[in-house]
């Protein structure tokens, strides 16, 4: 598997930052998570950053830092924020980029991870009821799926493998 770079896209708590970390060891390339790029140029938390400048700046700033970590990385596995893909043109960037890989998993799922990790570390789902979180959350994905279906891989699994994800790569690279 030789292209340059894949980024991962999908659901807050979908696995991208676990998926990636595996695959970059798997590839041996560098790993980037955009989240915490952001946070170490801008020198605080995302959720800072939320709260002290807003969502549209956030949004801004997450758009140039796309661009820079690209820039920056021939060769790297890049997981993207959850809402990376939904804002500032990033989808079609990064389909012109490298390889995008679309980690789909039910939103049932999603929950019982976020509850397992203690949903009140995130400032937007604390307090929220079941039925609150599960609207929540559907209402997002439907509105972003539009985005993430752009991707050039769907990988669907709930027990997804990095060396699983390269057959598909490469399944997708020879088929070109
Ligand atoms: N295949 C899996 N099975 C079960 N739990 C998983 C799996 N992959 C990741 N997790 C767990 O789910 C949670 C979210 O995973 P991860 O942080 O990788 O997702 P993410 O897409 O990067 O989320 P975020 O958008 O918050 O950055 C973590 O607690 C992680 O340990
Ligand atoms: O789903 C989202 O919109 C977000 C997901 C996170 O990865 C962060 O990029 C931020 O909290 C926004
Ligand atoms: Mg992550």
């Amino acid at each position: 598997m030789t292209d340059n770079r894949i980024y991962l896209v999908g659901m807050p708590g979908s696995g991208k930052t676990t998926l990636g970390r595996q695959l970059a060891t798997h590839l041996q390339l560098p790993f980037i998570d955009l989240d915490h790029y952001i946070e170490r140029k801008e020198g605080k938390s995302v959720r800072k950053i939320f709260e002290k400048t807003g969502e549209s700046w956030f949004r801004k700033t997450e758009a140039l830092a796309l661009r820079q970590a690209t820039e920056e990385y021939d060769q790297a596995i890049i997981a993207t924020g959850g809402g990376t893909p939904c804002f500032e043109g990033n989808m079609d960037y990064i389909n012109r980029h490298g390889i995008s890989v679309y980690i789909e998993v039910p939103i049932t799922e999603i929950l019982s991870r976020m509850k397992a990790e203690g949903i009140a570390v995130r400032p937007l789902l604390a307090g929220k009821t079941d039925a609150q979180l599960h609207q929540f959350f559907s209402e997002t994905l439907s509105h972003r799926k539009q985005f993430y279906t752009k991707a050039t891989i769907t990988y669907a699994s709930l027990n997804p493998s990095a060396h699983e994800l390269c057959q598909l790569i490469d399944q997708w690279l020879v088929k070109k």
